[in-house]
């Protein structure tokens, strides 16, 4: 199972988003992150991605969740980072477009299916473990458990 990360970056009220311009997830609104590289754990791998995606630093990203997804042709574990502090301003880059939210107005219609049973948890502080299933690019909640300790 091949491992990644995702950061969900949250102000007072506002949370970042990345619009992907191509891999996994393109055309949708999500967290900026990605694959973790060989000798990189996952905190190293979501400071890194999140600086090559919208070329910010975030400070002391904090694992708050993990989904384990299975698909036709692969399957992932996935880890969620919550941060709150960060260097710069999000700015384009070749893969992504960054966009600020509304935390109480994210864009649900435009985002992975499973995305709304797990990220206002995530935005609200709190934890989760999931266990998805894509069908045909669908994710549907398999299993889902909020308030775990996740580390
Ligand atoms: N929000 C959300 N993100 C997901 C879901 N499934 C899923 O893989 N992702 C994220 C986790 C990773 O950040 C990314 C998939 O990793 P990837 O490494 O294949 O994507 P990438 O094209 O950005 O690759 P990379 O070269 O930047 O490493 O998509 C999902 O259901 N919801």
């Amino acid at each position: 199972m091949r491992d990644a990360t995702l950061c969900h970056l949250v102000t007072d009220d506002e949370t970042l988003l990345i619009h992907k311009k191509r891999g996994v997830g393109s055309d949708r609104y999500v967290g900026p992150g990605g694959k973790v590289e060989p000798g990189e754990t996952p905190s190293e791998c979501v400071v890194r991605e999140v600086e090559e995606e919208v070329g910010v630093r975030v400070h002391d990203p904090e694992k708050v969740g993990e989904f384990e997804y299975y698909s036709e042709d692969w399957d992932a574990l996935v880890h969620v980072y919550r941060a709150t502090e960060y260097e710069g301003t999000p700015s384009e880059s070749d893969e992504a477009i960054p966009e600020w939210f509304p935390v109480g107005d994210l864009p649900f219609g435009e985002m992975w299916a499973t995305d709304r049973d797990w990220l206002p948890t995530v935005l609200d502080g709190g934890t989760f473990r999931g266990r998805f299933v894509y069908h045909e690019g669908d994710p549907r909640v398999v299993e889902l458990e909020t308030g775990v300790r996740v580390d």
